[in-house]
Order: C-alpha cells, then structure tokens, then sequence
C-alpha cells in the first residue's frame, strides 16, 4: 500500500539546541534505516519550507500509523497522509 506523506516540521523556538540537534540526528538514522528497508520509498525537501514530501509502501494503514508515531520529530511535525493507488494511465510497471 502506498501513501504520500506530507510532514511539517514546526520545533519549538525555546527548545535547548542540543536537545534539537539529538531528535534531528535520531530522526535521520530512523529515516535511513527505513528508506533502506524499502518501507520509505522517497523524500524530498519543499523547497523554502521545513517541510518533506514522502512516500511510504507498507502493508497496513496500521503499519504506516506506527511508523510515523515512531519519528523522533513526531511531537513537532503536523502530518497529513493520502492514500495512493495506481493510475490507469502509468506507464511504470514497477508501481503498485
Ligand atoms: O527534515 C524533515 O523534513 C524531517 C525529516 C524526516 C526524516 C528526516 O530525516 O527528517
């Protein structure tokens, strides 16, 4: 199942930098773990924004709830998710 993720990334301004720093360095290593995995497929950056667009390729909208419940910048990120499902008229084979 595939899903397009859109996380807004909003950290508190009183925060302690190195309290930050420690979430954004866990969040990268969680990604990186996952885009390995093949759970998370693409990220890109909006460009000008705090903010990515992904997509995800997992088995349940539970599975999906999990993970994004697992990012350590979850308490900061507003998050919208759309479904996805093949177009009629896609010429990839490779997407489901
Ligand atoms: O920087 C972001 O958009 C938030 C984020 C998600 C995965 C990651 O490494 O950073």
């Amino acid at each position: 199942m595939l899903f397009q993720v859109r996380m807004d990334v909003h950290i508190p301004a009183d925060l302690p930098a190195e309290v930050a720093n420690d979430i954004k360095a866990r969040e990268k290593a969680y990604s990186q773990e996952l885009q390995r995995s093949g759970k998370w497929r693409h990220i890109w950056r909006v460009a000008g924004e705090y903010a990515n667009y992904s997509i995800f390729d997992v088995d349940s909208n539970e599975e999906l709830h999990q993970l994004l419940t697992g990012l350590p910048l979850f308490p900061h990120m507003r998050i919208a998710v759309t479904p996805l499902c093949r177009h009629p008229s896609s010429v990839r084979d490779g997407d489901a």
